[in-house]
């Protein structure tokens, strides 16, 4: 036998433990959490729960009003929480509204039965109540965050120890006489239910840390304002890729882009078109890379790319294409006409029998870059060829 005032007593502590872990993870560096619809949530499920409990002091159709009322809210508030986590927006207000009013009208309406047909009826509607979170968990987010799927779990058996219990009812109406009765069936899924409620603010919690563990290792790997890789991480991935092509005897290209007079246009649009230019451009060499080619941001106007598997012909066909494309780039900024942009460009071949460092990649990709700035800009040159590959005639300088 299960004595139910105790075990209510165990749950409000749960709920309150998790209440304040919440606030407390809210109110120190985390604000930036999208915790706050949850927290607030778990706090009405707190009170709901103790006016539940408070239908000893309290008239009970007061308690069942308030309390089942509270539960409701604080439920579409872990829905709403689960929304604005995984879709970046929250559920449409007239649906908010629309789902408590009904609630709100159903509970009032049950009051007048008897309490084993109540249970039934409120376990149905806080488990419908659970669907929209549920629902999203298990599309969208499945694909998010791995802390979400304990939570999508956790809300399913919520869900389905509800469903349980509303079952257990219909089959055992002796046991649900009061919601204080102490029986066995009655405690086992109100627990089990309501335990659950309890585990997903916890897995919802660990989400959100999981969250900005990526964003912090995404913050230490890649520039902020094109998105590119860092210098740093560029530069391991090329020598890991020198290794690769080594062990496999297959060429890595290195290619070295600069886009051409970048002052003058920071001089003549401002900086933040300067800026839209930077990362239009990295769109534009982007679309042209394969997946297992890397676009790294050397420096300022400056950008690598490392090419597995690609020899001198591949490379340079490839970024006399990005330095075409670049050239019909036109840059559209909010607060001027459109502008255009050049690159020049050094490419490198590391052939795996010449056993070239990263270092002595750098140097040569360097020289070739100089040479295509001297011979006019708007152009490409490959290391080791005759001549600056292919031939071009300079577009109109940029700016
Ligand atoms: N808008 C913007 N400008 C940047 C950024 N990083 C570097 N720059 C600018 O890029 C310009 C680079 O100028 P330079 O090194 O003289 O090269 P350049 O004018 O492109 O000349 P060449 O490379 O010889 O064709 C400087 O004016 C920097 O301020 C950035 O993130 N945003």
């Amino acid at each position: 036998m299960i004595h139910i005032p105790t075990l209510m007593l165990a749950l409000l502590s749960g709920f309150a433990m998790l209440g304040v872990q919440l606030w407390m993870a809210r109110r120190s560096r985390l604000r930036y959490l999208d915790l706050g619809v949850w927290t607030s949530g778990s706090w009405i499920l707190l009170l709901g729960f103790t006016l539940l409990a408070a239908r000893i002091i309290l008239p009970t159709w007061i308690s069942a009003l308030a309390g089942n009322g509270c539960i409701a809210v604080g439920l579409v508030a872990y829905s709403e929480g689960i929304h604005r986590h995984v879709l970046g927006r929250g559920m449409p207000r007239w649906w908010i509204w629309a789902g408590l009013t009904v609630a709100w009208l159903l509970i009032a309406w049950m009051l007048a039965w008897p309490f084993y047909l109540r249970t039934i009826g409120i376990s149905l509607l806080f488990a419908a109540l659970l669907l929209p979170g549920i629902g999203v968990l298990l599309g969208p987010g499945w694909r998010a965050e791995y802390s979400l799927r304990s939570v999508a779990l956790t809300l399913l058996l919520a869900a389905g120890s509800l469903l349980l219990r509303a079952v257990h009812a219909w089959r055992h109406p002796e046991d649900y006489q009061d919601l204080l009765q102490s029986s066995l069936g009655q405690g086992l899924t109100f627990l089990f239910s309501f335990i659950c409620l309890i585990g997903t603010g916890f897995g919802f919690v660990l989400a959100n840390f999981e969250r900005i563990a990526r964003r912090m290792e995404d913050m230490a790997s890649t520039d902020a304002l094109t998105g590119c890789l860092n210098r740093a991480t560029a530069d391991a991935l090329l020598r890991h890729a020198l290794e690769l092509g080594r062990r496999e005897q297959t060429p890595v290209g290195f290619v070295l882009l600069d886009l051409d007079h970048f002052k003058i246009i920071n001089d003549t649009h401002g900086h933040s078109a300067g800026d839209t230019a930077l990362q239009d451009f990295v769109a534009e060499v982007r679309r042209r890379l394969r997946a297992s080619d890397v676009m790294g941001r050397w420096g300022g106007e400056e950008f690598v790319l490392v090419l597995p598997s690609t020899d001198a012909a591949g490379a340079a066909r490839l970024v006399e294409q990005i330095r075409e494309g670049v050239e019909a780039l036109q840059i559209r900024h909010a607060c001027g006409d459109a502008f255009g942009i050049t690159v020049s460009a050094g490419v490198v071949i590391a052939e795996p029998h010449r056993h070239l460092s990263a270092e002595q990649l750098f140097t040569l990709v360097d020289q070739a870059l100089y040479r295509a700035k001297g011979a006019g800009r708007n152009r490409v040159h490959v290391h080791g060829a005759a001549a600056p590959w292919p031939e071009v005639t300079p577009g109109p300088a940029a700016a």
